[in-house]
């Protein structure tokens, strides 16, 4: 059985410009094609078409899949980030071929040039490296646009040597204005003239044979592609994790200079004391009276101590009162021995005398605490009689001091917000207070910090924009030649895809082992961050998918057009 490789009936416009109108081309014998015609007759384009690399409108083209077709490209098409060297040898290993590299490289005067990269070649030299390349595919079918265009003469003649020998056993079209150059060498000659092929020479050859099933080997294709894409997606990672984390530092130092640090615990433990400005309270018995403690002499110093009523008032009686450990460390107190405590009413000073009944560890309270039973003193200042104005000491208190202690159960924040509402009410709490005074100094300094953890944010967002967007077409340039030397289009996009998770994952463990670690420590945020991340990684391999998707082989040539333009 003989190969058919043909185009029929083909109709290709750019827009409005008709190229080519039911134009039919059997190449189908082995020989030297020779493409002429005017410039923008469409020479580049038939062979773009007759290598599968650009679409058609209508029409066919008829080529069997096993035929290895390799392309000698008008901009040379190099892998940028291989060496001349690496360039050839990929071939080499990718099929194991006995393609005598060595001996084609001598041929093209390529070995003093062997490792310098393609930007560092001038343009002969990087025609004459993709001839090499071409050649050592050992392909059935050649395509080249303007093969000779770049190289001296010696050069020319070296090269159409080369390519009339391979002629003799598989097609070779060569598009070219060398028109006089190339004719001795010609087996069939057109002219690409009103939109038609016009044959002006036709050699009887023989036909091309079955071309025997290409074997490329998948690892050494990993090489490779390893070595072409690992370094850039690298770098991008890098930057990009490194943003990610910048942003975590600037969130978590905001947090920690300007958010509320304390445990909800700690923050519920203190009490809200509360001075209403009303000349009298109506609903007097929802409050804590609060009771002027005065301070306590811990080693000969005065040492303020919260002294509260027990929130559980089964708990003592009498003249009972519970220590927190601190307070009982300080004092060197143990369980039934003695405390004197003074209150303070207009100047004059009261004491009292207690039994310690419980020493207690509280979670996450620093302070020394005093817990009494509220009944008890309450009577005992009832019971206690002052002045004729005030026949207790209750009633100075009551009349005297309009400040009050709550006990809250429940969300003291909330508590917090809802009493300070209230125009005629005073509120205070140990740490609110302290914040909220906190907030309003850092005001300042935390709108920058704002600003700073947005801009990072906006940064990471271009960057993601700038890696799909623009790394992306380097990256779909080097896809399409590595498909233009018959590895599967199919293939080189999975791999891709795969070698980007991965890169990626590694890079954003980074930060999420960071979040994990800082909600070991207690930091709430880490969770949205992780979820963030985790967000941002989906949506960016996800627009990567549908970029590959895009990439098709018919696009092929506009891809590589694209990027010669923007290189
Ligand atoms: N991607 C494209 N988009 C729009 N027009 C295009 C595109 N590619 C080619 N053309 C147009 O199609 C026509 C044929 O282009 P082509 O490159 O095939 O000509 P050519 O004969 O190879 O020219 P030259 O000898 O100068 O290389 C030209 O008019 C060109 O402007």
């Amino acid at each position: 059985m003989l190969m058919q490789l043909a185009l029929q009936n083909i109709d290709k416009s750019f827009g409005n410009h008709i190229v080519f109108q039911n134009l039919s081309f059997d190449f189908s014998n082995c020989g030297f094609y020779l493409l002429c015609g005017k410039s923008g007759s469409g020479k580049s384009t038939l062979l773009n078409i007759s290598a599968g690399y650009e679409d058609i409108e209508s029409g066919q083209r008829i080529v069997d899949a096993s035929i290895h077709i390799t392309s000698i490209f008008q901009t040379y098409e190099l892998i940028d980030e291989l060496t001349v060297y690496e360039n050839l040898k990929m071939i080499e290993d990718i099929y194991h071929e006995d393609v005598s590299m060595d001996t084609i490289m001598s041929q093209l005067g390529l070995q003093e040039i062997q490792d310098h990269y393609p930007h560092e070649l001038s343009a002969g030299q990087q025609q004459r490296v993709g001839i090499a390349r071409a050649l050592m595919q050992k392909p059935q079918v050649i395509i080249c646009d303007e093969p000779t265009e770049s190289l001296d003469i010696e050069n020319k003649k070296i090269v159409l040597d080369l390519l009339k020998k391979l002629s003799a056993t598989c097609v070779v079209i060569v598009a070219s204005h060398e028109q006089q150059l190339m004719l001795p060498y010609c087996d069939y000659c057109y002219e690409i003239k009103d939109h038609q092929l016009h044959c002006l020479l036709s050699s009887p050859t023989n036909k091309l044979p079955i071309p025997p099933q290409l074997q490329y080997h998948q690892k050494s294709i990993h090489h490779y592609f390893h070595q072409i894409f690992h370094k850039k997606m690298m770098i991008m990672s890098l930057i990009l994790t490194c943003l990610v984390l910048i942003e975590m530092v600037c969130v978590q130092i905001d947090h920690s200079l300007f958010m509320l640090e304390h445990g909800k615990d700690a923050l519920n433990y203190q009490s809200l004391y509360i001075t209403d400005y009303r000349s009298s309270l109506q609903d007097i018995d929802d409050y804590h009276r609060l009771i002027p403690f005065q301070p306590i002499e811990i080693n000969h110093q005065l040492k303020k101590v919260n002294i509260y009523p027990c929130p559980d008032s089964s708990r003592i009686h009498d003249n009972e009162i519970i220590i927190n450990k601190q307070l009982a460390d300080a004092l060197q107190q143990q369980v039934g021995s003695t405390i004197e405590l003074s209150y303070q009413l207009q100047e004059e000073s009261y004491p009292l005398t207690f039994i310690i009944k419980e020493i207690i560890e509280e979670k996450d309270v620093h302070q020394m605490q005093i817990y009494y039973s509220y009944d008890y003193l309450i009577n005992t200042l009832k019971n206690t009689p002052y002045s004729l104005k005030y026949p207790t000491q209750y009633d100075l208190l009551t009349d005297e001091t309009l400040s009050y202690e709550i006990i809250i159960d429940g969300d003291i924040e909330q508590a917090y917000e809802q009493y300070a509402s209230q125009s005629t009410l005073s509120v205070y709490h140990s740490v609110l207070t302290d914040w909220l005074i906190q907030q309003k100094d850092n005001h300042f300094y935390h709108h920058i910090f704002i600003i700073v953890e947005i801009l990072i944010a906006f940064l990471i967002l271009c960057f993601l924009f700038y890696d799909v967007f623009k790394n992306m077409k380097k990256n779909q340039k080097n896809l399409s030649i590595m498909y233009s030397l018959g590895i599967p289009l199919s293939l080189l996009k999975h791999m891709y895809l795969i070698k980007q998770v991965k890169i990626l994952f590694i890079f954003f463990m980074i930060p999420v082992l960071e979040c994990l670690l800082a909600s070991l420590f207690g930091i709430d945020f880490s969770f949205i961050m992780i979820l963030l991340i985790l967000s941002i990684m989906i949506i960016y391999i996800l627009v990567l998918k549908l970029r590959l998707h895009a990439l098709k082989v018919t696009h092929i040539s506009s891809i590589l057009k694209i990027s010669q333009d923007e290189s």
